[in-house]
């Protein structure tokens, strides 16, 4: 499912963090977003996952608007925020039930059985999420963000704390998902994440340009970054 914006806007402040951000995320592909630390690229993830408000723009799903973030975003789209989307007091137990309530809590139970072998969460199942190791609490927070089975990932920074192994993991999962037609823009400063994606975008005074294809790392940092 093709997610599209045009002229996204967000300000926190007098601060115009993203001015007219406008760019497609292609059904079966993987596109990074890039930039500078601070140009706004969990800004515009969690303005797009319906966590925060855009001040203007549009967002476009499968060629539909999308008139209520908040309400279809959460639908159709999962989100691997930066930060922790898990209650610190409840067990890794208890979140996944709460988040899997959300749905078709029989279908998601189904995924959710598969996921937690995926990722290997049954071992620390018991376990109260504020003990967990921040690997652990994203391998957590990743299948939270599958259990429903999206159509569209947004993934800020998905692999930042995890170990070797789940590093691979992550990159089996998204190569498949997007083998079987989904959607993925994915934030990150990773070159092993962002060689697996098709297209890049960088975020650059709150605009987002896109990049050419076959530039190197030192090229793109010196043009879009530094
Ligand atoms: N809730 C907020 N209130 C005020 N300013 C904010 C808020 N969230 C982010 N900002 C500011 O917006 C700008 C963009 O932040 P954002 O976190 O989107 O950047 P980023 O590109 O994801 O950075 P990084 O690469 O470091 O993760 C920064 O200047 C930040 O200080």
């Amino acid at each position: 499912m093709e997610l599209e914006i045009r002229e996204l806007q967000k300000r926190y402040g007098k601060k115009q963090v993203l001015r007219k951000v406008s760019l497609t995320a292609g059904e079966g592909k993987c596109t990074g977003i890039i930039g500078a630390n601070g140009c706004g690229k969990s800004t515009l993830l969690r303005v797009l996952a319906g966590v925060e408000k855009a001040d203007d723009g549009e967002i476009f799903l499968g060629g539909k608007q999308i008139e209520n973030p908040s309400r279809q975003m959460a639908k159709y789209a999962g989100y691997i925020p930066q930060e922790s989307a898990l209650m610190p007091e409840l067990t890794v137990a208890d979140n996944l039930k709460l988040w899997a309530s959300f749905g078709n809590y029989k279908e998601n139970g189904r995924r959710l059985e598969s996921l937690c072998v995926q990722f290997k969460i049954k071992e620390f199942c018991k376990e109260r999420v504020k003990n967990l190791s921040g690997g652990m609490e994203k391998r957590v927070n990743i299948v939270c963000a599958l259990l429903h089975g999206p159509m569209v990932l947004l993934m800020d920074e998905p692999s930042a704390a995890l170990d070797l192994v789940f590093k691979q993991e992550l990159k089996t999962y998204i190569r498949e998902f997007v083998q079987k037609g989904g959607s993925i823009l994915l934030s990150s400063h990773d070159e092993g994440e962002l060689a697996l994606c098709h297209s890049l975008w960088a975020i650059k005074e709150g605009v987002a340009h896109k990049v050419p294809e076959g530039l190197s790392i030192e090229e793109i940092s010196e043009k879009y970054i530094g």
